[in-house]
C-alpha cells in the first residue's frame, strides 16, 4: 500500500507518474482534461511509444465518453445488466474437459502493428463461430481508434444470445470504462499492469468484484508480474508475449516469467492466460508446458476463411463443451 505521503499525492492528482515510475512503469499519464493529441503533447512532449499514445488518446475519449454518458448513468445501467457469466470457471472447466489450454478466441478486426487483418468483418458471426467450436471464452476488442472494434461490437455479441463468456479488451484507465463495459454485456475486462499503478490495480479490482466481473491482469515483464502477485485477490492473469511498447513477440517470455513464478501462481489458484503470436500445436503446445491453463489468440484465427474451423487447427484437435 502507499504511505499517507504517496497516498495524499495520488489525491491531488499531482504526482501521479512519479509513483507510477517509482513501480518501473514507463507510460506517462497526462491526468488532465484535453480536447486533442496535439494540446497533449503540448504539455508532454511526443509520447514515447505506441502504447504511451493509446493511453494518451484513451484518456482523451474517456473524458468525450463521460461528458455523452455520465458516470451515474452508466453505474445505474451497469446494475439493470443481466448477470455475469462465470469468466474464471468456464476457462478452467474448458482447460480440465479438452486436456489442452482453454481458449480465448479474439474478435479482433486490426492492430496497430498488423494493419486490417480481416475485411469481411462480422464480429457476431466470428463470435458465434468461436463459441459452435469450443471457444470456452471470447475477447471482444473495443478500442476504436487503434483496434477498429467498438462497445457496440460487445453489446451486439451479447446481444446475440452468445453464452461464451466475454472479455473486454480494452486499455482502462479510468472507472467509467469498466462500469461502461459491465453496461455493454462484458463478464470480464483486461486491466495492463504496464500502464496501472499498484493502486489503480487494486481500486479497479475492487470495482470488479462488486460488478461480478473477472479481472484479467496483463504482464509482461519480471517487474510487472512481482508487483501483480504481491496484489491480494488476483485470480487471472495474462502474460502477453507481445510487447505493447514494441510490438516485439516472444513466445518465451511465457516461459521464463513461469519458470521462475510457476510455484508462487499455483500456490494462489491463480489461473494464467498465454496471450499473442500463438499460430499453430506446437506453439500451443510449448505455453501450456511452460504452465499455462489458457490461451488468447486473435490474429491467427480471423484471418482464415473460416475463423471457427480455424481452431481446431491451432490445438491439433476439435474442442469441446
Ligand atoms: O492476435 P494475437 O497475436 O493472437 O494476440 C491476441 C491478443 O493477445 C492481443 O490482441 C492482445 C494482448 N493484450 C492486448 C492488449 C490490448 C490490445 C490487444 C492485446
Amino acid at each position: 500500500m502507499l504511505n499517507a505521503v504517496e497516498l495524499g499525492q495520488w489525491e491531488s492528482g499531482k504526482s501521479v507518474n512519479d509513483i507510477a515510475a517509482c513501480q518501473g512503469i514507463r507510460i506517462r499519464r497526462h491526468c488532465r482534461p484535453a480536447a486533442s493529441m496535439a494540446e497533449v503533447e503540448a504539455e508532454m512532449g511526443a509520447p514515447r511509444n505506441i502504447l504511451e499514445k493509446i493511453i494518451w488518446d484513451k484518456e482523451i475519449e474517456v473524458a468525450q465518453g463521460l461528458a455523452r454518458n455520465p458516470l451515474e448513468e452508466v453505474i445505474e445501467s451497469a446494475g439493470k445488466a443481466p448477470p455475469t457469466r462465470d469468466f474464471y470457471g468456464a476457462l478452467a472447466a474448458a482447460h480440465k474437459r479438452n486436456g489442452v489450454p482453454a481458449l480465448i478466441a479474439e474478435v479482433k478486426k486490426a492492430s496497430p502493428s498488423k494493419g486490417v487483418l480481416r475485411e469481411n468483418f462480422d464480429p457476431v458471426q466470428i463470435a458465434q463461430a468461436y463459441e459452435k467450436h469450443g471457444a470456452a471464452c471470447l475477447s471482444i476488442l473495443t478500442d476504436e481508434k487503434y483496434f477498429q472494434g467498438s462497445f457496440e461490437n460487445l453489446q451486439k455479441v451479447r446481444k446475440a444470445g452468445v453464452k461464451c463468456p466475454l472479455l473486454c479488451k480494452e486499455f482502462v484507465v479510468d472507472k467509467w470504462q469498466i462500469y461502461y463495459a459491465r453496461a455493454m454485456g462484458a463478464d470480464a475486462v483486461l486491466l495492463i499492469a504496464a500502464v496501472l499503478t499498484d493502486l489503480d490495480i487494486k481500486y479497479f479490482l475492487r470495482i470488479c468484484k462488486e460488478l461480478g466481473l473477472t479481472a484479467l491482469i496483463e504482464v509482461h515483464d519480471e517487474r510487472e508480474m512481482e508487483r501483480v502477485l504481491a496484489i491480494n485477490g488476483v485470480q487471472l492473469i495474462g502474460i502477453n508475449n507481445r510487447s505493447l511498447e514494441t510490438f516485439i513477440v516472444d513466445t518465451s517470455n511465457t516461459k521464463t516469467l513461469l519458470e521462475k513464478h510457476g510455484d508462487a501462481i499455483r500456490e494462489k489458484g491463480i489461473l494464467v492466460v498465454g496471450e499473442s503470436g500463438l499460430f499453430n500445436p506446437d506453439d500451443v503446445a510449448y505455453v501450456q508446458n511452460a504452465g499455462v491453463s489458457a490461451v488468447l489468440v486473435g490474429e491467427s484465427l480471423v484471418k482464415q476463411a473460416d475463423p471457427g474451423r480455424a481452431i481446431a487447427g491451432l490445438f491439433g484437435k476439435e474442442l469441446v463443451h
